[in-house]
């Protein structure tokens, strides 16, 4: 063993069981890494652990850095694995970190001049069974050692107890003035109109209370105080607010191929725990599917689901739907052929974000389904052909939905099939082959070159290696991200004695977000969250 230099770097294994089993096997891991470490911190995950992931989680939250490793049985069968993995991915990220704390811990490994595979680690065991969820995290009390007015600025800087300081404007100071006449406190909702708010305000003196706030008097001697914590998470520097945004909105991606072990959690479990709740979104937002066990095989499971997020997405096939072999179906998904894959729903603007599929019969033959990441194919394409790449993000395609079903119905939309946003990231995949219209909304220059970009992405999704396949047996239900995943079926054979039949709902994100944060919440209360962005906080 490694001996450790002081402040350098201690691995905790951390003995987890987690709620989500097999989420990925180790093998995928470092590829994890490879797609996270651009934008990497190094910061404390507890969410990641939740969804029962193995892997390794960094913090420098405390004292001294720690990393933690959630994993079970697979740390000792691969425990060399995990260290050269450790050591390939985390020292580059480490070592470009601008963490002071890191920098020094580094500093220490160099002057022992210890090497990868070993990056200066020692395993030590804390408590067996224990999820971060109970674990006692460290809260941090961020009290403020000093404030001031830069006036010339207007800004107005917090120098915190363990050295950050932080700079907040005044214009957002007033503007978001806690008191009760500038905000309605039932509602956490702002009172002062934009009318009233002085944009060019000055400050006439501002200090640190007794008790710890900041308290403000503005020129017309109104007064406001702002508790440190508070403050905290409102910094503006760019690490904290990167690390606030994805509190907020876990936008980070697991990208997988057909090696992917779907997570997996229990139907019960995660109606009436909060904890299996958390772990099920959790891998649903990063993952993109989650396959829940052990549904009573009877319709009606979808929508107790969706109520247990809040409430479903009502469309033209009804609150719920019935995918079955129907005569005369009003879409290609109510037969027995083939479905490529496709994502739902592309002839709306806003098509669902989430979709459950519940089987509740499976057919004899056939009726295997199929999912790919449509994420991750963007990037391949974007890597192989970035010419197509380039003509799917730009090019609106039509699609059209005519019917009846909850009533009648005559769709068209316009979509770009890999939608991205103003920074060319990737947001949303629209693409269901049998709703693209037949108006295509082109120059005839721009027709062949359309063709060639849609088949060479085609083609990227349908290579074996980056298909999962998986039979639903009655009682399963899939959920998964609609906006990113592409799903299929095969084509099975239709018996009157044993007709195929699942039940689908869709949600949409927001819903099943707000869900996600009022879980983790009840779950971890809101220390964990507080004490990872201690560090953030810009230097001056
Ligand atoms: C019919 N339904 C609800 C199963 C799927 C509709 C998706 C689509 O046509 O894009
Ligand atoms: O029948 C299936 O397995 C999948 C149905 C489907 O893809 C859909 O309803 O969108």
């Amino acid at each position: 063993m490694v001996p450790s230099p002081p402040n350098s770097l201690s691995v905790l294994l951390h003995s987890h069981h987690p709620p989500v089993p097999n989420v990925c096997p180790p093998s995928i891991n470092p590829l994890w890494f490879t797609q996270r470490s651009p934008g990497f911190n190094p910061q404390v995950e507890p969410s990641f652990l939740d969804s029962g992931w193995q892997t390794f989680i960094f913090s420098t939250c405390s004292p001294r850095p720690l990393i933690f490793f959630a994993g079970d049985k697979a740390w000792e069968e691969h425990s060399e694995m995990w260290m050269s993995t450790l050591a390939r991915f985390a020292r580059p990220v480490f070592q470009r970190s601008p963490s002071p704390v890191v920098c020094k811990a580094m500093k220490a490994c160099r002057r022992m001049e210890l090497r990868a595979p070993s990056f200066c680690m020692t395993p030590v065991h804390i408590r067996r069974h224990q999820t971060l969820g109970s674990a006692p995290m460290p809260v941090a009390a961020h009290s403020m050692r000093h404030v001031r007015a830069l006036d010339e600025e207007r800004l107005m800087a917090v120098e915190w107890e363990d050295g950050g300081q932080s700079l907040y404007p005044f214009t957002w100071l007033r503007d978001n003035c806690q008191c009760p006449r500038c905000t309605l406190q039932s509602a956490e909702a702002r009172l002062l109109l934009m009318a009233d708010l002085d944009i060019h305000t000055g400050m006439d003196s501002v200090e640190v209370t007794k008790d710890g706030k900041v308290s403000i008097v503005w020129p017309d001697q109104h007064m406001s105080v702002f508790d440190a914590e508070w403050l905290k998470k409102r910094c503006f520097s760019d690490a904290a607010r990167q690390a606030m945004q994805e509190e907020l909105f876990l936008n980070e991606r697991y990208y997988w191929d057909a090696t992917l072990h779907i997570p997996q959690a229990d139907f019960q479990e995660v109606l009436h725990d909060d904890g299996a709740a958390l772990a099920w979104l959790l891998a649903l937002r990063r993952v993109g599917i989650v396959h829940l066990k052990g549904a009573p095989a009877e319709q009606g499971q979808v929508a107790r689901l969706a109520e247990r997020i809040g409430y479903l997405r009502l469309t033209f096939y009804g609150h719920t739907w019935q995918v079955q072999d129907k005569s005369m179906a009003n879409n290609v998904a109510y037969t027995s052929g083939k479905l490529s894959l496709h994502t739902d729903y592309p002839a709306l603007h806003f098509a669902p974000g989430v979709q459950f599929l519940h089987c509740i019969n499976q057919a004899k033959e056939g009726g295997e389904s199929e999912a790919v990441d449509g994420f991750h194919m963007a990037e391949q394409l974007q890597r192989e052909d970035p010419e197509a790449f380039r003509t799917l993000t730009s090019l609106h395609v039509d699609f059209t939905d005519t019917g009846t079903d909850y009533c009648d119905f005559m769709l068209q939309s316009k979509n770009r099939i890999i939608d991205v946003d103003s920074e060319g990231k990737v947001t949303r995949i629209n693409y269901n082959n049998a709703t693209r219209d037949s108006v295509l909304d082109l120059p005839l220059h721009q027709v062949q070159p359309f063709y060639r970009a849609l088949r060479a992405y085609v083609d990227i999704m349908n290579r074996p290696e980056n298909v999962v396949t998986y039979t639903m047996k009655p009682g399963d239900i899939v959920t998964f991200d609609n906006w990113r995943l592409l799903h299929g079926r095969k084509s099975y054979i239709s018996r009157p004695d044993r007709l195929r039949h699942l039940e689908g709902a869709y949600l949409d994100w927001d819903e099943v977000m707000s869900r996600l944060r009022i879980v983790r919440r009840n779950v971890h209360g809101d220390a964990w969250a507080s004490d990872k962005r201690s560090h953030l906080h810009r230097k001056i």
